[in-house]
């Protein structure tokens, strides 16, 4: 078949058409692969190694298509029974609920695809091939690379969003998810992947007319909340909420409708992270303390206090956050900090003006670290040219993307920067989700 030409192709695929798809690998976004008539076809709701029938939901593109599995034809022995009834490969798929899309997987292969996820990323755009040590087997180090959260093995993944945004039916006034692939309201009778505190006061299946958002919001330490998004309104609901949050036993204020992660332990997870990767750097002795370290897309202060944990009181910390609010949280939760600084600025503009300063400034950010949590677009071209004229002695960057985490990589790699960590964990269950750690020291 791979020798048959253009012009041997059966029918041009339509929107609506049903065929017979041999299901091969994974895609970034969540979306398996497949191909038909020579054509990359990807699928949604399928696992890679099914036989399966889609249905059609794309076809505009000369290069690909979109499908979604109607019927598991011969199923991979990882699927599972969705774990939200409403998003089940037995209904319609313009009636499934969204949101899910690894819910029909076993928790440890949606883990191993997200590790070839990022493996594949890595290898197409940031020119890094990951490698076993002498002695160990790729395959095995690539199933254990992305780290389940804890507890949710036990729990098989589920009950863990302290965070869950609804939408509102413009016609119907109904509140619930939107449907996969659209901005559909679909009804749901309750949200597997949310804590039971944020399922009490969900409210699904009323009627809210007038109303675009509901986001609820149910903090470690404080009652949990509705935060209401009207028709027309621009403001963000819940930006002047300030609501406590636990890390372990370290508290945090932050603003109710400004970024917290969305896993019960995320922030956990990530803080332990950042704060085992700047250990490590002390302990290379390549850490500099009072030297002109930066939290960058910093939110509330999270990652400039893992820092603090690692380095010590004395640490010189600089968090950098576009949300005000979000920084006088970052202020108060880094109070303790005589070295902290918060400030209320975009990345890009602060960083032209570091690149402005003096030469005494120039030098104590080039012994510096920087931690960057960006969201999901990456730092980008920009940013990662200033960080590479900046040259700071370190970089340890948090990433929810791992396409936009291997782009950095290269322009980084490019700039000098060797990639010497790489970490990731699963902090999305049930999604394509994930989030990866990378430590770059420079050359
Ligand atoms: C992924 S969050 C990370 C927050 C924090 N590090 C944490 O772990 O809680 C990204 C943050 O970057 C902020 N942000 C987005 N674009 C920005 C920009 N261009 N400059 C500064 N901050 C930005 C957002 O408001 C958000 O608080």
């Amino acid at each position: 078949m791979e020798h048959m030409s253009a012009a041997a192709h059966s029918a041009p695929l339509a929107v609506g058409d049903t065929i017979e798809l041999e299901v091969t690998g994974i895609a970034h976004g969540g979306v398996s692969v497949a191909r038909h008539d020579g054509r990359v076809v990807f699928v949604a709701d399928a696992i890679p190694g099914e036989r399966v029938r889609a249905r059609i939901t794309e076809a505009r593109k000369k290069s690909f298509a979109r499908a979604a599995v109607v019927e598991v034809l011969q199923d991979s022995p990882d699927r599972r029974a969705h774990v939200w009834a409403e998003a089940d490969v037995s209904r319609d798929p313009d009636h499934r609920a969204g949101g899910a899309e690894f819910g029909h997987i076993a928790l440890e292969r949606q883990r191993s695809l997200k590790a070839e996820v990022l493996a594949d990323a890595m290898r197409r755009f940031g020119g890094v091939e990951l490698a076993a040590e002498d002695g160990d087997e790729l395959a095995g180090l690539l199933a254990e690379l992305v780290e389940p959260a804890p507890g949710d093995d036990a729990s098989g993944g589920t009950g863990y969003r302290t965070r869950v945004r609804l939408h509102v039916d413009p016609e119907t006034g109904t509140v619930g998810p939107y449907a996969a692939r659209s901005r559909r309201v679909i009804p749901v009778s309750s949200l597997p992947l949310a804590s039971a505190e944020v399922n009490m006061i969900a409210p699904l299946g009323d009627a809210m007319p007038g109303v675009a958002t509901v986001d609820l919001v149910a903090p470690a330490a404080d009652d949990p909340r509705m935060l209401l998004g009207l028709v027309g309104e621009k403001t963000r609901a819940g930006a002047g909420d300030t609501i406590r949050e636990l890390v372990e036993d370290r508290g945090f204020l932050v603003r109710a409708g400004g970024f917290w992660q969305v896993h019960r332990d995320a922030p956990a997870v990530l803080f332990t992270a950042v704060r085992d990767a700047i250990a490590e750097l002390v302990d290379d002795d390549r850490f500099d303390p009072a030297a002109g370290n930066l939290d960058l897309y910093g939110g509330a202060g999270l990652l400039a206090a893992a820092m603090a944990e690692a380095a010590g009181p004395g640490l010189k910390v600089t968090t950098v956050e576009s949300e005000a609010g979000a920084t006088d949280d970052a202020a108060e939760n880094l109070s303790g900090l005589v070295g902290a600084l918060a400030l209320t600025a975009r990345v890009d503009r602060h960083l032209a003006e570091l690149l402005r300063a003096a030469q005494p400034v120039r030098d104590r950010l080039r012994r510096g670290t920087v931690v960057l949590d960006p969201p999901r677009s990456g730092a980008g071209g920009g940013v990662t040219a200033q960080l590479a004229e900046l040259s700071p002695a370190n970089i340890v960057y948090v990433a929810c993307d791992p396409v936009a985490l291997a782009r950095d990589t290269k322009s980084l790699r490019e700039a000098g920067y060797e990639l010497t960590g790489l970490r990731a964990f699963d902090i999305f269950p049930h999604t394509h989700h994930f989030e990866s750690l990378a430590v770059f020291q420079r050359a």
